[in-house]
Parts: C-alpha cells; sequence; structure tokens
C-alpha cells in the first residue's frame, strides 16, 4: 500500500540554523506515529511544514489533501459556539449536522450550543478534536495536544484519542514530549535529532493499551534513555 505521506530530503533552515536536515519520514494509511525529540529539536517545524503552515519546501513527495491539526491550545473562536466553532469553513450541505455528530462522539453532545469560554481545557480540546474529525482527514497532525491538560484529563484524552483512532483510521502524527503517552498510543516511535529522524521503534502491542503495562515501561524506558534521561529509569 503506498504511504500517505511521503518526505524525501526535506530541509528547512531558519537563516543559518538548520532545523530539518534532509530528513526522511514515510507513515503508510492508518498508521499512528508519536515523534519524539529534545526541546528545539524541530518537532514542531516539521508539523508546520505539513500541515501547510510554513511554506511547503522541497522534499515533500506526497501530503494528503484532506489533513487536520489539533495544537496544544484549542484555537476556537470565542465569537462562535461550540458547533460553529466545529463546522467553520466545511463544505458540505449538512455542516451542522456532521458538527453535532462528530461533538457527539467526543462526549461533547451537550455543550454544543455553548460558548467555548465556558468549556474547560479538556473539553475545549476535546471539541478540536471533534473540529479535526469532522474533516475526516487521511493524516492526522497533532502538535502535543495533551500537554496543557492536567494528568487525569490527560489519561482521558488518551482513551479517546485512542478510540477514534480504531473507528476512522486516520494515518496519525503525534508530537509530545510524554515518552509514555507515545508508547500508550503510537505503533512507531520516532526520535528527531540534529533534523534527522535518528531512532524508531516499534509497538506491537495489541490496542487498547493499559497505563502500568510492563512491556510498555520497558519501551518507554528505552526511549527515555534514546533521549538522554536515564535517571528517571529507576525511580
Ligand atoms: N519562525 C521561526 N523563525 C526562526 N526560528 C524558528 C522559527 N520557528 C522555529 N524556529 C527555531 O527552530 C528550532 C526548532 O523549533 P521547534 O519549535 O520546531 O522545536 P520543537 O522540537 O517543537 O521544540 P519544543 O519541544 O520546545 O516545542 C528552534 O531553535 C526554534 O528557535
Amino acid at each position: 500500500m503506498s504511504p500517505v505521506l511521503e518526505v524525501h530530503g526535506l530541509t528547512r533552515a531558519f537563516g543559518r540554523r538548520v532545523v530539518l536536515d534532509r530528513l526522511e519520514l514515510s507513515i503508510a494509511p492508518g498508521e499512528f506515529v508519536a515523534l519524539l525529540g529534545r526541546s528545539g529539536s524541530g518537532k514542531s517545524t516539521l508539523l508546520r511544514v505539513l500541515a501547510g503552515l510554513d511554506a511547503v519546501p522541497a522534499g515533500v513527495a506526497r501530503l494528503p489533501q484532506r489533513r487536520a491539526v489539533v495544537f496544544q491550545e484549542p484555537r476556537l473562536m470565542p465569537w462562535k459556539t461550540v458547533a460553529q466553532n466545529v463546522a467553520l469553513g466545511l463544505r458540505r450541505d449538512d455542516a451542522e449536522q456532521a458538527a453535532r455528530a462528530a461533538l457527539a462522539e467526543v462526549g461533547l453532545a451537550a455543550r454544543a450550543d455553548a460558548w467555548p469560554i465556558t468549556l474547560s481545557g479538556g473539553e475545549a480540546q476535546r471539541a478540536a478534536l471533534a473540529r479535526a474529525l469532522v474533516r475526516q482527514p487521511e493524516l492526522l497532525l497533532l502538535d502535543e495536544p495533551f500537554a496543557a491538560l492536567d494528568a487525569l484529563t490527560r489519561i482521558r484524552m488518551h482513551a479517546l484519542v485512542g478510540d477514534l483512532w480504531r473507528a476512522h483510521r486516520p494515518a496519525i502524527l503525534l508530537v509530545t514530549h510524554d515518552v509514555r503517552e507515545a508508547v500508550l498510543l503510537a505503533d512507531r516511535v520516532l526520535i528527531l535529532e540534529s533534523g534527522q529522524i535518528t531512532h524508531q521503534t516499534a509497538v506491537s502491542a495489541a490496542h487498547p493499551r493499559r497505563h502500568g503495562d510492563l512491556m510498555l515501561a520497558a519501551l518507554e524506558a528505552g526511549l527515555l534513555a534514546r533521549l538522554g534521561v536515564e535517571q528517571a529509569l529507576t525511580h
């Protein structure tokens, strides 16, 4: 099956600072990939290029039209209701209905007519997920979507994203700092370093995965060591 996303020799520089350096990446349809890397390694830069928020430089060989992004902050328009936010820009006759259906899927049916300011952080992120899903993306780009949430909400969001992924099967590229989140959700975990993907770990455990699973803990420890966070392993 041909990949949904293919990148060969992708380079992105800001002035003299080369952030992505002849990067190679390929994602299969329906595959869930997590991208780790130290702060400043270029994860968000890569996501912005793939989202089309940045000039698309040479090297992006295949990029699906239907792609959607969820950022760390929900980016809802405060002057539109939650359902209007989800339906924003949708070019189909049943946009409002589709938005409500997507909101129901993320457990927000009852808040469809609410103003964004009345939502909790977790609810607002769910609305952002609904806004992405309603576009039926082939590729869903997630840029640290749970980083600003409290630990319990984050665990609930992991379960929700896992459920949505299994139900709709978009390919997902998740940028995260959270190694546990990466091994809980992804089929493949990549490390971005010096502008290139320098490491990948396949995670073959069946879904849905449990927090506290020993095999996942071992993978997490290995990835933390790769990232140079060895102390965290023994505590
Ligand atoms: N628009 C820009 N102009 C100049 N430099 C930029 C720009 N965007 C990013 N950079 C630089 O590119 C490098 C990578 O930034 P990026 O935000 O992609 O890293 P990151 O891995 O996502 O970091 P973090 O994990 O801290 O979010 C940084 O050195 C950053 O300062």
